[in-house]
């Protein structure tokens, strides 16, 4: 990856935020609370194809920190992406050329795909420092700094991911990406990042996410 177009790990979101905004066709969403960008036709239609295949050649279903006991909290399946396809390798280029977030500091690529019914009930993509598996998750690369996610296709119906601080519902539509700052202006964590991947109501939901960390990946 050329280092030279990094800009860090997002925890100061301020370089990350001038990037994204520098290309064209950004939107970034109206809100006091939250930082979060929406990109239409991110990804071109032959690689969302291509991911979706990778995806299904090794899903499995998903799980959660903090498990809650609520065993319908995320119901749609996982799958790990191999660093090393070409597939993820040019995926991982365009988000760092857009985002300027450091790949280093990035978890490995995840596809997530939803049948109808299946939901990401609220959350926030950081951990809970006071929650039972913190240490577990961040004891090496630190919390989560910014998420950025692309749907892979356009379900028949539902799917949307729902932030709702900011009053928005964001549509899934093949090649979209949504990119987030977990965090506030002065690095602290925001709750007001909140959001939810709501039922597919028909059709299925294919998304890559790409979570970034305080500290270097493994
Ligand atoms: O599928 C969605 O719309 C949201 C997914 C999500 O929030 C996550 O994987 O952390
Ligand atoms: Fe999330």
């Amino acid at each position: 990856m050329p280092s030279s177009l990094s800009l860090g790990s997002g925890l100061d979101g301020a370089p990350i935020a001038e990037r994204i905004l520098s290309h064209h066709g950004v939107q970034r969403i109206p809100s006091p609370k939250l930082t979060l960008f929406v990109q239409r036709d991110f990804l071109p239609p032959e690689l969302c194809t291509a991911l979706i295949a990778r995806i299904d050649a090794v899903r499995r279903p998903s799980t959660i920190a903090d498990a809650n006991g609520d065993a319908a909290y995320r119901t749609s399946e996982t799958g790990d992406l191999a660093a090393d396809d070409p597939v993820v390798i040019d995926t991982e280029a365009r988000l760092l050329a857009f985002t300027g977030l450091d790949p280093t500091h990035g978890e490995p690529l995840q596809g997530q795909r939803y049948a109808v019914g299946q939901e990401f009930k609220g959350h926030t993509d950081y951990f809970e420092p006071q929650g039972i598996d913190y240490d577990r998750y961040c004891s090496v690369a630190g919390n989560r700094t910014w998420t950025a996610m692309v749907y892979l296709n356009s379900p028949e119906a539902g799917g949307a991911t729902r932030f709702k601080a900011a009053d928005k519902i964001i549509q899934p539509e093949r090649g979209k990406l949504v990119c987030w700052n977990n965090r506030r202006p002065d690095g602290s964590l925001n709750p007001a990042t909140l959001h939810q991947g709501m039922k597919v109501r028909s059709g299925v939901k294919y998304v890559i996410t790409k979570w970034y960390r305080e500290r270097p990946w493994g």
